[in-house]
């Protein structure tokens, strides 16, 4: 079966400025996986390790010095970033400053219509209802401006901006991290339901260890830019190999056992 997403050699150096002088440079070294439509993958990793940057890399913010990223076996090509935007969406983590203070929800979610579909007018508010109600926001909610919405609420809109123009792949980078607990299973739960309702594949970054192994199917290690263990999450957390995991490991541990 042809993966959703197969990821081969993707790597990154940055552009040398003369004016960097000879100063050690991030690189991340050639990442290769594959994903599944339906599957849940989780990137884990110590603080600096190119978690985002890989994110970024995947979703077309950045552009790659090497490698190639195919989407049900086309070759996704850089500069159509329009075309990749559609089709790989991201959630930030701070999902309450990616939202616009000046513009209602609805009219935020009607512009990527906009830009992105040929959408009649009827038809674009038939989409914002329906996908307001897929994240258990009400359709009234599109008349409702940052500032009128909880923090659960965020989190709900973050993921309906994700998902308007209907992504193969949704990217989250610590979709959780700011969230308060119970807010925190609550989105949890959302995306498991909606990626099983809508066989989305799902990649996301989180530090949060116990997430992790709840929701990823496959789990991809980075250390220093470099891959250092990937493969069914239950097989990693079962028996970590490397030995930045084991410690990532541990430490998760140590912090929750306190
Ligand atoms: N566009 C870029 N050009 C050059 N270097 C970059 C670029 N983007 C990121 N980096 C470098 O890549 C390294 C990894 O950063 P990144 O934010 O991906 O780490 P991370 O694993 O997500 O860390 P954290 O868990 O702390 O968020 C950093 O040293 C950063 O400076």
């Amino acid at each position: 079966m042809t993966p959703l997403l197969s990821v081969s050699n993707l790597s990154f150096h940055p552009k040398r400025h003369w004016l960097s002088g000879g100063s050690e440079d991030f690189v991340l070294a050639p990442v290769n996986f594959e994903l599944h439509q339906g599957e849940t993958m989780a990137i884990i990793g110590e603080n600096g390790s190119g978690k985002s940057l890989l994110a970024r890399l995947l979703v077309g913010v950045e552009t790659p010095s090497g490698g190639q990223i195919a989407l049900n076996g086309e070759t996704l090509v850089h500069s159509n970033r329009r075309l990749r935007y559609q089709r790989i969406r991201m959630i930030f983590q701070h999902s309450k400053g990616s939202l616009n203070p000046a513009l209602t929800l609805g009219v935020q979610l009607e512009e990527a219509l906009l830009l992105n579909t040929q959408l009649d007018e009827q038809e674009r508010q038939r989409k914002i209802q329906q996908v307001l109600t897929q994240v258990g926001l009400l359709p009234d909610h599109q008349h409702f401006y940052r500032h009128m919405l909880s923090e659960g609420q965020h989190q709900r809109a973050a993921i309906a901006r994700a998902l308007i123009l209907d992504p193969e792949i949704v990217i989250a980078d610590e979709p959780f991290a700011a969230l308060d607990p119970s807010v925190r299973s609550q989105t949890v739960n959302l995306l498991l339901k909606l990626q099983k309702d809508l066989g989305i594949g799902f990649i996301f970054i989180s530090h949060n260890l116990g997430i992790v192994r709840h929701m990823s199917d496959r789990v991809l290690v980075l250390s220093q830019g470099k891959v250092v263990e990937s493969g069914k999450s239950e097989v990693v957390f079962s028996w970590p190999k490397s030995e930045c995991t084991q410690k990532l490991m541990y430490a998760y541990q140590s912090l929750t056992q306190k």
